[in-house]
């Protein structure tokens, strides 16, 4: 309610206090504590993680990984934050302060809750700031498994602290006047609320935002890897990521060995209780979502699509799992630039094949949509992979990858898929701000 998001404000407020007044190299060492304690509770928080958000154990280490690594990276920088000394006439000078913003707020998808936490709150951290983070209210168990580790890392009290609530809690973080900054990680509708409610208040905002990336198959590429690069577009976290490559244009010539084979490998991916270590794919988030998924493939028959494989509701054998929310991985062939399966995004484990010609024709359609998150190219050409990465309109383009996330590079998007960055050197200049300080070392020259 207002009342308690007021409070974690006014007490993140208090922490921000002390903790701008921190050197770099002492924010740094506290980070850098708080990513060893990641890495020590490593598969205990992502346990939680898989309980959180029904991912499969294996991949939520992945994302611990991640988010500890993220923390170090910031560490790193935290100590280099730092303006700069411009030499003016008469023994005048200036120079700049890059200074943190204040109470920043953090609101998260459900996909990767305690990852999405860590990218956010690390550079906002090392800057100086301090954050309130709201996690969706489907997942809002793990965040709180990272506010429990900043403390005993040794931050200040209240300097990462956890608010839990839906749309309602998000707007009173958004308007609150002593919040100097929004990064919001979810879908195009809820961004552009979130844009217009902190506009009022002149507040800057990051937008993560949805996506439906293309990935582009050329015939000259390394199929085996062109085939494990389409499964990692496609299928990790049950699908629901949002840089997913979901379109993915394969160049005629190979069309039928690549189905044939990504068919076959979707087809083995293991689907069960996500807490055994040999299970690859888990739970839809929920029921509605599961049904919307569902939906989706229903409409891609009635359109002309053709499921390769999967698109079902999924019973596992093992009895206590009968009511889960479980889908089978989906393939769809014979799918056209129009179709509803291609233009919308679907945030399940559904990939639509399309098929092309050229490298101009796939580039235009790669291109047709109003999202540019990511997109990927496959091919051994290196001419052509630099030159179709250089047309593409996405934040993040891969090149003989997909869906690989080092922090060390910015990630976010184009167009509608919002803006700002996460990792990487840049994203220090979304968390601070800059002063500029003129120093007289003469007489004052005055007009009057
Ligand atoms: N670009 C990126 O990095 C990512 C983008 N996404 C996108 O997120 C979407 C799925 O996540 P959802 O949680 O369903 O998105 P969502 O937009 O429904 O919710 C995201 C968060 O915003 C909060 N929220 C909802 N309405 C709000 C309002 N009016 N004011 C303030 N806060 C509000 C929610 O409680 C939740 O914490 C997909 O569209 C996906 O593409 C997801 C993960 C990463
Ligand atoms: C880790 N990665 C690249 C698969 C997804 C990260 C963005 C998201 O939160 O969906």
């Amino acid at each position: 309610d207002k009342k308690e998001v007021d409070l974690a404000v006014q007490s993140a407020k208090a922490a921000f206090k002390i903790w701008r007044k921190k050197s770099g190299m002492e924010r740094s060492r506290i980070l850098l504590e708080a990513a060893r304690i990641i890495r020590e509770r490593k598969d205990e928080i992502a346990t939680v993680e898989t309980i959180n958000n029904g991912k499969s154990v294996f991949e939520a280490r992945l994302d611990i990984d991640t988010s500890w690594q993220c923390l170090e990276y910031y560490a790193g920088l935290a100590a280099s934050m730092g303006g700069e000394h411009v030499q003016l006439p008469g023994g005048s000078f200036g120079y700049t302060r890059r200074e943190p913003l204040g109470v920043c707020v953090g609101i998260g998808a459900w996909n990767y809750p305690f990852q999405i936490a860590s990218w956010k709150s690390a550079p906002a951290l090392a800057c100086g700031n301090a954050m309130v983070f709201k996690p969706s209210p489907f997942t809002p168990v793990s965040t709180l498994l990272l506010a429990e580790i900043y403390t005993e890392a040794g931050v200040p009290p209240g300097l990462f602290n956890v608010v839990q609530g839906g749309a309602a809690t998000g707007q009173f973080l958004c308007q609150h006047r002593d919040v100097a900054k929004v990064s919001f990680t979810g879908s195009v509708p809820t961004g552009k609320k979130i844009m217009e409610l902190a506009s009022k208040g002149v507040k800057p905002v990051t937008l993560e935002l949805g996506g439906k990336s293309p990935l582009i198959i050329f015939s000259d590429c390394d199929i085996e890897n062109a085939v494990r690069g389409a499964m990692m577009a496609n299928f990790l976290t049950q699908g629901e990521v949002c840089c997913n490559g979901t379109r993915v244009f394969v160049q005629r010539e190979i069309l039928d060995k690549f189905t044939e084979e990504v068919v076959k490998q979707t087809k083995k991916i293991k689907i069960g209780d996500p807490l055994e270590e040999d299970t690859r794919m888990g739970p839809l988030i929920n029921r509605s979502h599961l049904q919307h998924v569902l939906g989706f493939i229903e409409q891609a028959k009635n359109e002309g699509a053709k499921v390769l494989c999967g698109g079902d509701l999924c019973v596992p054998e093992d009895p206590k799992l009968k009511d889960g929310y479980y889908m089978t991985p989906c393939v769809l062939g014979n799918c056209k630039d129009g179709m509803t399966c291609v233009k919308e995004e679907i945030f399940g484990p559904v990939m639509s094949i399309l098929s092309f010609d050229t490298e101009a024709e796939v580039l235009e359609r790669a291109n047709d949509t109003n999202f540019g998150l990511a997109a990927g190219v496959f091919t051994r050409d290196i001419q052509r992979a630099h030159r179709v990465v250089a047309e593409l309109q996405a934040g993040v383009c891969y090149i003989n990858n997909y869906n690989v996330s080092p922090v060390e590079l910015p990630f976010g998007g184009y167009k509608m898929s919002g803006f700002g960055r996460e990792n990487g050197r840049v994203t220090i200049e979304y968390y601070s701000q800059l002063k500029t300080i003129c120093v007289e070392m003469g007489d004052v020259e005055s007009v009057f």
